[in-house]
């Protein structure tokens, strides 16, 4: 287990060197924790950094297994106050920030996607700013538009995005950076693609699909698929998404040469998904008529991904490819699910 000694410095925009801590384990508070990343980022979080040094948070109530695993505390992110209160009393070095509203629930509640991805980034900045904490507040492919170039999109292109969910993560993005020139803040970001999980269902994404594949095919009901079968999209296993998280807040800030950075895994179509599936199973699948507005929105992100930027400054490395992550996923929704009936082979 890598440990958390050294001591780092942080350089304000006034050129003074603050430090920042020196603790064996940092102590990790995470908003939206209850969420699909959060709730497998904190438990390889826990196992590095032990269970008390990472502190779940959410709006939503926890279950019984998550107050087991864990300390964890309500904390709505539009609320100041709270989440500065649980920062102080917690002696929290980093905040991973990652409560937000996504792209298909964000057209549905623009105001509201605006309110929690905007405001409730402002506030976890803030919060960072006082405090001197390393804050990661994940960005996504959502930030493009369809002239940010299709194949292999670079980190730096034009962001120009249509939904409110890209437009609210460029600007976490930027403000992120700002807070990092202007204040020294240790802002950290990834662009995931769509991050797939057998742990929890996805929560209002255009991705969200392909999970909902997965549970579809174990149940053996038809699934109507709201993106067109031949439509690519940039796709991550959860194992990879954690893993590569961690790597990316563990490294030294001196090989950070930018705070965002694309991370991609691998790319399909829901037609391509539909036969690794079928490797396994049967699923019997439909397609919604004409644009949805999943198709809309995925038809304006990128097909793949550039990350030669993770790859060569801090290291990051993908292990899993789309019949990889199928297996897996057969195995983890029952385990995870005992109510979903276990892979009934062809
Ligand atoms: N999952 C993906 O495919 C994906 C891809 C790219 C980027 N991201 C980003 O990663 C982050 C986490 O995504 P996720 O998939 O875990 O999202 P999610 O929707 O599964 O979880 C979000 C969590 O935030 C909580 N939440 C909602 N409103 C809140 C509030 N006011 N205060 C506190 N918590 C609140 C929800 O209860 C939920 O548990 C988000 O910032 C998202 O934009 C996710
Ligand atoms: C890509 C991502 O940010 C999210 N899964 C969405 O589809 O909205």
């Amino acid at each position: 287990m890598r440990s958390f000694t050294q001591t780092s410095f942080l350089r304000s925009s006034a050129g003074a060197l603050r430090f920042a801590s020196a603790k064996k384990n940092p102590k990790i508070l995470i908003t939206g924790g209850l969420g699909q990343i959060g709730t497998d980022l904190s438990i390889i979080l826990r196992k590095k950094y032990g269970a008390e040094n990472v502190i779940v948070t959410d709006i939503n109530k926890a279950s019984d297994s998550v107050l087991q695993a864990g300390p964890f505390f309500h904390c709505n992110s539009l609320e100041s106050g709270r989440l500065e209160q649980l920062v102080v009393d917690n002696n929290v070095d980093w905040i991973l920030h990652l409560s937000a509203i996504m792209s298909v629930l964000g057209e549905k509640i623009p105001h509201q996607c605006m309110d929690l991805n905007i405001d409730g980034l402002r506030i976890a900045l803030e919060v960072a700013r006082k405090h001197n904490l390393r804050i990661f507040a994940p960005s996504t492919m959502a930030v493009f538009g369809a002239d940010a170039g299709k194949v292999m999109t670079k980190d730096d292109t034009i962001l120009n995005p249509t939904t409110i969910y890209g437009i609210t993560k460029v600007l976490l993005e930027q403000l992120g950076a700002y807070y990092n020139r202007k204040w020294g803040v240790d802002f950290r970001s990834i662009r995931y693609p769509g991050i797939i999980s057998a742990a929890t269902l996805p929560g209002g994404g255009t991705t969200d699909y392909a999970v909902h594949m997965y549970h579809y095919a174990l149940n053996n009901q038809t699934f109507n698929c709201p993106v067109h079968a031949n439509e690519p999209l940039p796709m991550m296993y959860i194992d990879d998404a954690v893993n590569g998280t961690v790597k990316f807040l563990e490294a030294d800030r001196s090989l950070l040469k930018r705070c965002t950075y694309n991370m991609a895994g691998f790319s399909f179509t829901p037609d391509e998904l539909h036969k690794s599936i079928e490797k396994h199973t049967k699923l019997s699948m439909t397609y919604e008529e004409g644009t949805s507005v999943a198709q809309g929105i995925a038809h304006s992100w990128p097909d793949s991904m550039d990350d030669t930027n993770a790859r060569n400054d801090w290291g990051w490395k993908p292990e899993f490819l789309l019949d990889d992550m199928t297996k897996v996923m057969f195995d983890e929704i029952p385990r995870c699910h005992p109510a979903v009936p276990k892979l009934q082979k062809k």
